[in-house]
């Protein structure tokens, strides 16, 4: 499918580039910031338009099956190749990746830590990650890393890209702006970004200070799920993605652009802004979702289901069914489940679970999860709702009842995580988490009936 929009939103960029989006997850896109920016019929004229190079970025191997294999050529007033050193090393401290086992962290437990407090100090993106947990192994491009962003500073005439990883960005408080190779994205609470591996961005703090998580994917990109007998329609519904229209900064200034490469980082001088496309076309591009577009499908007459109901993306692993990461989503919807206790119940699971609070009230920890908290039920780790939830749901009067304004995600794994020495001595460790299970008492006192 070739969509061409016009923009939604007239704005400047620092060119006066337009901006705005086209729907739809993965398509074959199509956009020119000028009129006849873009080839058409062939990718690599003898000469391109504007005097503009012809450059391919390939997210996948140039050999995959069709239907995955994703790439985008860009039309661009240099090749990315023109940069002016050679790479040094440089470093990112907050930012680890898998493999990243500590040796006297103990990662085997169930955790929970409070919101990570935003530093009264300079912070951009890529300087205020702090990995929570890795998982996998960046070399041989699997597993994940799950990441707070601590931003209160734009990136300025700064500029970065992974080699390794796609990023999945779920803001919790504060405006960015990603400036990407590809145009430009706003994401705020309630809303998700995924930049591609390989792609150049840098961010702007919109309104600061800015919170989130990242989910840093080291394998194959995220997906949709497949619905099977849900059909064609609900969860997230591809329209509902969209990706930047071009746009790009012509900008001769010094300049640097940090690159994440096996989980080391290095930094470049360059002359130029690095978002330099004039137009691209293809289906590896940056997206951004509302999550308040997702529509869940839930149990409407008994019974709890699995999770997997509220997948909104997931990354394959090779393996059917077990996913390198799904992305859940837990949104305000209604109960109405007649018999059945209705909050998740009490599991072991050999998936690693690690959950964060957009905004309100998450069901089974009614109190503990608040807003940029973050738990962890790591691989086997029991665990379910607590005392206070087990005592409520279980003696409620099942009426259909709307849980609202909640809006809590989980980065479910394969593979376990294991917690960086930040996540378990610098952040806001709730020491007590466990205790929330004490309350549940012991009520078989070997006689029939309900208690
Ligand atoms: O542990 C959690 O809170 C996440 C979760 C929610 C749910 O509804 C069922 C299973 C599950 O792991
Ligand atoms: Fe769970």
């Amino acid at each position: 499918m070739n969509v061409q929009t016009q923009p939604q939103v007239s704005d400047s960029a620092r060119t006066g580039a337009p901006r705005g989006y086209m729907p739809g997850f993965g398509n074959d896109f199509e956009t020119e910031a000028l009129p006849d920016a873009l080839p058409q019929g062939q990718n690599s004229p003898q000469k391109c338009n504007y005097g503009l190079y012809a450059e391919q970025l390939s997210g996948t191997p140039f050999t995959a099956p069709r239907g995955q294999n994703e790439r985008t050529w860009c039309y661009r007033i240099r090749p990315s190749v023109r940069h002016q050193s050679r790479w040094v090393k440089t470093e990112v401290p907050g930012w680890k990746t898998a493999p990243h086992v500590v040796d006297d962290v103990i990662s085997l437990g169930q955790y929970r830590w409070d919101p990570i407090p935003v530093p009264d100090e300079a912070l951009t993106f890529v300087t205020g990650m702090r990995t929570m947990t890795t998982a996998g192994d960046v070399n041989t491009q699997v597993g994940m890393a799950a990441h707070v962003y601590l931003a209160t500073a734009s990136m300025e005439d700064d500029y970065f890209y992974s080699a390794d990883s796609e990023l999945l960005v779920v803001p919790q408080a504060g405006r960015l702006r990603f400036h990407t190779e590809m145009g430009v994205m706003d994401a705020e609470p309630q809303e998700i970004a995924i930049l591609p591996r390989g792609m150049v961005f840098r961010v702007e703090v919109l309104e600061g200070p800015a919170r989130g998580f990242v989910c840093e994917n080291y394998g194959a990109k995220f997906d949709l799920p497949n619905r099977g007998p849900i059909g064609a329609n609900c969860l997230a519904n591809p329209r509902d993605f969209k990706a930047p229209v071009a746009a790009f900064e012509d900008r001769e200034v010094p300049s640097r652009i940090t690159i994440k490469w096996c989980g080391q980082f290095h930094v470049t001088e360059i002359g130029h802004s690095p978002l330099d496309v004039v137009a691209w076309h293809g289906n590896y591009a940056p997206c951004k979702y509302d999550l308040r577009t997702f529509s869940p499908v839930g149990a409407i007459l008994f019974d709890h289901p699995d999770p997997s109901i509220f997948t909104v993306l997931t990354a394959p692993s090779g393996v059917e069914g077990t996913a390198n990461i799904d992305f859940v989503l837990f949104r305000d919807r209604w109960n109405v489940a007649e018999h059945t206790f209705r909050p998740p119940w009490y599991h072991k699971n050999i998936m690693s679970e690690l959950m964060g609070n957009i905004h309100g009230i998450y069901d089974a920890k009614p109190e503990g999860f608040v807003p940029g908290g973050i738990s962890l039920h790591n691989m086997m780790l029991p665990h379910g709702p607590d005392g206070p939830a087990f005592e409520r749901a279980s003696n409620a009067k099942l009426a259909p009842s709307k849980l609202e304004d909640t809006i809590s995600f989980m980065f479910e794994t394969r593979f376990p995580q294991h917690l960086t020495r930040f996540a378990a001595e610098e952040a806001p460790l709730q020491d007590d988490y466990v205790e929330c299970w004490d309350g549940l008492e012991k009520k078989f006192d070997g006689t029939p009936g309900l208690k």
